[in-house]
């Protein structure tokens, strides 16, 4: 698929589940490409319907700018109690709804943002689908002080590890952080990597989303939108 029909199919899942979106929502919205269409529908919706939401929280400042700019206020999500409903790309949706997250660098973010929701939605194009997870490198996020270490680990384990880059430097997060990806293809057991990460000293976060998503509106080059839930 070309990066134009893929982009149709993005704007398509996007303006779909901006219809999802009901006034008074606290609402937690994502990052990347996908989630930009979404937000640009709900400014046309605030300029056109007047759409006013009890709460705004993004999961990145791509996407707080964004959101200012079609006049919502953003919270912090320290501010905010629970969200009732988060709408977030991602890079990889299993069958069981399992994704990997963090193509764009905001896992940390996201994944803070996703467990404080009461629910969630993934708005993907139909080149995301996977039978099960596989097809896009794991990114880890990683202190700076130890990540000498981790990424020898991660090699000394098989995990393939590689820096992400931004030009010649490494990618820094949010939070001053790096990423390492792992080229794990297909990963063999999500649960067992992600419990490994989750206990490894010096990870922050990773891009395993296990669990979380609810529903997934998917476009299909065949013209379907696909509202698949859990
Ligand atoms: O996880 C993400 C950012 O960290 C994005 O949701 C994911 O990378 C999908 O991006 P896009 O909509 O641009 O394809």
């Amino acid at each position: 698929m070309d990066k134009e029909e893929q982009d149709k199919l993005k704007k398509q899942a996007a303006i779909k589940a901006a219809e999802l979106v009901k006034p008074g929502m606290k609402l937690g919205v994502g990052t990347g490409s996908t989630v930009a269409f979404l937000i640009a529908e709900l400014g046309r919706r605030k300029k056109e319907e007047g759409l006013n939401l009890a709460a705004v929280v993004t999961t990145s400042s791509r996407s707080k700018k964004q959101m200012e700019s079609y006049g919502f206020h953003v919270d912090e999500l320290k501010a905010v109690d629970q969200l009732d409903l988060t709408i977030d790309g991602a890079d990889r949706l299993a069958a069981n709804f399992d994704g990997i997250k963090g193509g764009g660098g905001a896992l940390t973010m996201e994944k803070n943002v996703a467990v404080n929701s009461r629910k969630i939605i993934w708005i993907v194009d139909e080149s995301k689908v996977v039978d099960r997870l596989s097809g896009f490198a794991l990114p880890v996020e990683v202190l700076p002080i130890s990540c000498e270490q981790n990424f020898k680990l991660f090699q000394a384990e098989g995990l393939q590890p590689q820096w992400r880059l931004a030009g010649n430097e490494r990618f820094v997060t949010h939070y001053g952080n790096y990423i390492i990806d792992l080229n794990i293809d297909p990963i063999p057991v999500p649960s067992g990597l992600a419990d490994y990460l989750d206990h490894t000293v010096g990870v922050v976060e990773h891009g395993l989303f296990l669990g979380m998503c609810d529903e997934a509106i998917i476009a299909h080059s065949n013209g379907e939108i696909e509202d698949r839930k859990k």
